[in-house]
This record gives structure tokens, C-alpha cells and sequence, in this order.
């Protein structure tokens, strides 16, 4: 494992040279990675391991779209496709992919064939790190892993097919074989990981939860609606609002940012945005910056993780969740932004 100077800290990191794919092939030539739900992550990781040679089987619940897109990807029921409690009593790794909520809800049939020596594999700290809420404890004779994609199963499987790799955080939680480093890191290769950080269950899900509220998802949502109202209060078309909030960050600004960082966009940019930029990023993070404390809190403490059990283990939650983002996609922003994207030279 590399030792990797982050801005002054030193972090563990298991890179492909160190752990190649023919290596990942061999720690894993005996076991059945038994891929559970078909969900986001589920495509993603099962996809990858199966183009990258291992011995995949999926399981997901009959009759669901979710089993028919199985089908539509080439997962042959009875053969590589079954429910989810064959998949799980077949496999030697499990790989829970179900919702968070829907792992609780299955918990007590999957529990039943974690015989000893089988691994159990996590994408997220949840179901462990909060288990008073979930009810998930693993009996102690079998491997507890997790391999976190540090982005969407979409970004996942495209990443691989484009021939690029998408980083993932690991962590080891129970190691009763002996063998649960070497399955884990075999496993985030084999998903298609360029990198591995190193992490725990814990420290994931509380940066995970605060990081998919914040800046990646809710953050950004509620700065772009503040900053769209204020211009089209002050008598800003549609378009020039959403120009100047959305579609220049995300084709022109960020790319910049992704390639080099911060200021080598800023350094790209006037010096007249340059001087704004710079005079006016601490006043929005201290306005942010109280925010963000109470979100940790909520996080923290586990209530942040029971909204979101509560909420989603309503048997109507699909519907709710479509309504709101009907909501937001419906809203004036983006539709505005939904003709941008049309007028786009690409696009024509
Ligand atoms: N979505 C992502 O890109 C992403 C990224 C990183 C980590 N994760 C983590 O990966 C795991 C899987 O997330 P996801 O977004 O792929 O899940 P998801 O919400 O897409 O659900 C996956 C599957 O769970 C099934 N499911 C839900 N409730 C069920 C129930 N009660 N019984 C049986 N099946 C049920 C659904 O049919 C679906 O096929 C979660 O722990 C999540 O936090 C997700
Ligand atoms: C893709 C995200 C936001 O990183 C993931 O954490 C999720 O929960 O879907
Ligand atoms: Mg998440
Ligand atoms: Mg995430």
C-alpha cells in the first residue's frame, strides 16, 4: 500500500500497479460474487466485474423492471440471475446493493445464509455504522467489507467503458477469514476502481451523508435557485439567469477546475471575475459554513439516517420521491435549463 502525501497529511492508497486486475482474478478464482439488488450501484459494479472476467451472479427480486433490465443486460435467470435469497445462499461474497432502507427490510432472509467464511460487502457505512437503527450485525465468522464508489453506478459502468476508472474509497470492518483485505481491495478493482482510499465504515457514511446534502447535491441546488431567483427578481430573462448559474459552471467552469484546480480556472477567467471571485468566496462560506455544522450534527447523531429509513421504507416512497423531482424538473430554472441543453452547438 502507498503512503500518499494529500496537502500535507499522509493517506493509505492501494493503487492498480501495486494490485493489478490479473492478481484481483486471482485472489478471487474460487468465489461467487453474488451481486444483491439491481438498483444504480447494482448495474454498475456487476457489469464491470463480469466484462472484467470474475464469477458474477445477480440477485433481485422477480418481477420487478429492475429484474427485466437484469435480463435486458444479459443476466440469464436460473443461470446467472435469481431472487435474492438463491443468489445470496450461492454466493460466496454478497454484495449488499439494496436501497439503505431495503437492506434493513430483507435483513432477516439474508442473514440465514451468511454461513461462516463468506464475506459481506457494503457501498456505504450505513446499514453497520448506524445499526441500532437498522438491526444489521453480521454474524462474527464472516468478512465485513466495503467498497464506496466515489460517484453514481452510472458514472460507474461509463467510466469503465470509456476506459477510465472511478475512484472508491475501502474499508475492512470484520476480518474473520484472515483473507478480508486482499477479497476487499480484489473486489474495488474488479468494480472498476482506478484508486483505493483508505477509510472506515463510519467515516464514510458521515462524509458520504454530508457531502450528497451538501456541496455534490443539496448545496449546489439551493445556491443555484438563490442566485436564478435574485437575477429574474431583478428582471433577468430565463435564459441569461440560467446561463449565468448553471450551464457556463458546468461546461465551461468545472471542466477547468476538474483538470487543474481552483485558481488555474480563476487564473483563466478576467481579472475583473478574478478580483469578484476572490473578494466574495469567504462571505459565502461563512454564510454556508453554519449550515454545514448543523447538517454534520444531523448526520452525527443518526437522525439525518432515521429521516431517511423512515422516509423510504414507506411503501409509497418511489412515488413521493418522483413527485419532488417532478417538482424541481418542473420548475422555472430547469425548464429554462432543459432548452439551454437543446441549444447547445453539439446538439445541433
Ligand atoms: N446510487 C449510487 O450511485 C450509489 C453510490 C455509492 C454508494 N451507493 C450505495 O450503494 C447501495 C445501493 O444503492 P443504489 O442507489 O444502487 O440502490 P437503489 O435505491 O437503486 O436500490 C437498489 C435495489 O434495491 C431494491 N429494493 C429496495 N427496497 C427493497 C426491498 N424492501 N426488498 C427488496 N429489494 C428492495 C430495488 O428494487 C433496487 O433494485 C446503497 O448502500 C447506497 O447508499 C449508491
Ligand atoms: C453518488 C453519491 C451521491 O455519491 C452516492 O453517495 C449516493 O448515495 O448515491
Ligand atoms: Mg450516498
Ligand atoms: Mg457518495
Amino acid at each position: 500500500m502507498a503512503q500518499i502525501n494529500f496537502g500535507g497529511v499522509n493517506e493509505t492508497v492501494v493503487t492498480r500497479e501495486e494490485f493489478p486486475l490479473e492478481k484481483a482474478r486471482k485472489v478471487l478464482e474460487n468465489e461467487t460474487i453474488a451481486v444483491i439488488g439491481y438498483g444504480v450501484q447494482g448495474p454498475g459494479q456487476s457489469l464491470n466485474l463480469r466484462d472484467n472476467g470474475f464469477n458474477v451472479i445477480v440477485g433481485q427480486r422477480e418481477g420487478t423492471r429492475s429484474w427485466e433490465r437484469a435480463v435486458a443486460d444479459g443476466w440469464v435467470p436460473g443461470q446467472t440471475l435469481f431472487g435474492i435469497e438463491e443468489a445470496a445462499e450461492r454466493g460466496t461474497i454478497i454484495q449488499y446493493l439494496l436501497s439503505d432502507a431495503g437492506q434493513i427490510a430483507v435483513w432477516p432472509a439474508l442473514r440465514k445464509h451468511l454461513t461462516a467464511g463468506k464475506a459481506l460487502y457494503f457501498s456505504h457505512g450505513f446499514g453497520i455504522t448506524y445499526k441500532e437503527r437498522t438491526g444489521i450485525v453480521p454474524p462474527a465468522d464472516v468478512d465485513v467489507i466495503l467498497i464506496a464508489p466515489k460517484g453514481s453506478g452510472t458514472s460507474l459502468r461509463r467510466m469503465f467503458l470509456e476506459g477510465r476508472g472511478l475512484n472508491s474509497s475501502f474499508a475492512v470492518f470484520q476480518d474473520a477469514t484472515g483473507h478480508a483485505f486482499e477479497r476487499v481491495v480484489a473486489l474495488g478493482i474488479g468494480v472498476g476502481s482506478g484508486y483505493l482510499f483508505e477509510t472506515d465504515f463510519k467515516r464514510e457514511v458521515y462524509s458520504d451523508l454530508t457531502g450528497e446534502r451538501g456541496t455534490l447535491m443539496g448545496a449546489i441546488q439551493g445556491i443555484f435557485a438563490a442566485q436564478y431567483e435574485t437575477l429574474r427578481a431583478h428582471g433577468h430573462t430565463p435564459s441569461e439567469a440560467f446561463n449565468e448559474t448553471v450551464e457556463e459552471l458546468t461546461q465551461s467552469l468545472m471542466p477547468l477546475v476538474a483538470e487543474n484546480g481552483m485558481d488555474w480556472m480563476y487564473a483563466n477567467c478576467s481579472t475583473t471575475a478574478q478580483r469578484g471571485a476572490l473578494d466574495w468566496w469567504k462571505r459565502f462560506r461563512d454564510a454556508a459554513k453554519p449550515v454545514f455544522e448543523q447538517l454534520y450534527e444531523e448526520v452525527a447523531t443518526g437522525r439525518e439516517a432515521q429521516r431517511s429509513i423512515d422516509l423510504n421504507s414507506k411503501p409509497d416512497y418511489r412515488q413521493k420521491l418522483e413527485e419532488e423531482l417532478r417538482e424541481l424538473r418542473e420548475s422555472e430554472m430547469w425548464q429554462a435549463g432543459a432548452v439551454v441543453r437543446k441549444l447547445r452547438p453539439e446538439n445541433n
